[in-house]
């Protein structure tokens, strides 16, 4: 936990004094999106309270900026021995439970170890085994990729690992079109629903909030997927996240936005947080 490396980075992110109580954030909390000058004027006129709320918006997305770096650097220094200890604690508690052993199609992240990501190797291969434990079947796999800088990315379905090519950022990524030249299938025009996804991230907290790359990838998807699995009446997927110890943040650390969409579980090497009223039902 880096508890003292977050307060003292969000202190000199808001000038604040060591000791000043870290700020809490809070989904449509004013005195996030209002500076306190303005919290004090009695009645600001649109105009100030837009440029205002530009100008606190922007210091959300430096405030989350900064927040990666600082975890980025508590990462690296993580020994490749920590690392591997956790690795194996996470996935371990993931291939035990008996919400991964019952989801019958799921999305996950490949993880990529030059970025710090907890490893997903033993949960792809079992998720894509023909003989897996529970039920003597291979899961419906979906797997990112990224279609441009725009937000956009699909998940798309592979059946074996050797789907996967690298991309521009050493990520390994599905083709778009199988070996035999087939399109593959893609989660948002599937018919039928996702149970589970297993997310990345920078920094999580205990309340659910998620802290990701920035490029905005998830948080889009997952609002796509959301939306669509209303429409289709389909139950919405249980969203768990997998982290290293020093990832996870104290309540009231993460900034947040309101495009900022919310986990229902956090897998770390302490164990399995069960968030939401979903998680709480079925974990
Ligand atoms: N394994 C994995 N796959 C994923 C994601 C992910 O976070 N992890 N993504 C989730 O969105 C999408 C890809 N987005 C990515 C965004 C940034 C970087 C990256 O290398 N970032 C560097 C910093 C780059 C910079 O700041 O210039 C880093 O984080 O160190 C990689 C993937 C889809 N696939
Ligand atoms: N559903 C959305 N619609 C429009 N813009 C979005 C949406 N989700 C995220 N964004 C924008 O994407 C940018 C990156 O968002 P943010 O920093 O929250 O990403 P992140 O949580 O780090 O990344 P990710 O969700 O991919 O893991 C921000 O400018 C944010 O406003």
């Amino acid at each position: 936990m880096i508890k003292n490396a977050a307060t003292s980075l969000m202190a000199r992110l808001l000038h604040l004094p060591r000791a000043a109580p870290a700020p809490t954030y809070r989904r449509g909390h004013l005195s996030l999106l209002l500076p306190p000058q303005l919290l004090r004027a009695p009645a600001p006129t649109p105009a100030a309270a837009a440029a205002a709320m530009s100008t606190a918006a922007l210091t959300v997305a430096d405030q989350k900026r900064a927040l990666r770096s600082e975890v980025r650097r508590a990462l690296r220094a993580l020994s490749p021995e920590q690392l591997a200890s956790e690795d194996q604690a996470i996935q371990s508690a993931i291939l035990n439970s008996s919400w991964f052993k019952e989801s019958k199609s799921l999305c996950a992240y490949i993880s990529c170890s030059r970025l710090r990501e907890v490893d997903t190797s033993k949960i792809l291969a079992e998720a894509l085994s023909p003989n897996s434990e529970y039920d003597g079947h291979a899961k419906d796999l979906y797997v990112p990729r990224v279609e441009d800088k725009n937000r956009n990315m699909r998940m798309l379905k592979i059946t074996t690992m050797d789907d996967l090519v690298e991309n521009s950022m050493n990520i390994l990524e599905p083709s778009p079109v199988d070996a035999s030249g087939n399109a593959r299938e893609e989660v948002l025009s599937a018919s039928s629903p996702i149970d589970l996804f297993l997310l990345p991230g920078q920094a999580f907290d205990r309340t659910g909030q998620r802290l990701g790359r920035g490029g905005g990838y998830y948080d889009t998807f997952l609002m796509k997927y959301q939306e669509l699995a209303k429409e289709k009446g389909w139950d919405q997927p249980l969203l768990v996240a997998l982290s290293y110890s020093v990832q996870i943040m104290e309540e009231g650390i993460i900034p947040v936005n309101s495009t900022d969409i919310p986990i229902d579980a956090l897998v770390s090497s302490s164990g399995i947080v069960p968030i939401s009223p979903a998680a709480l039902g079925q974990i």
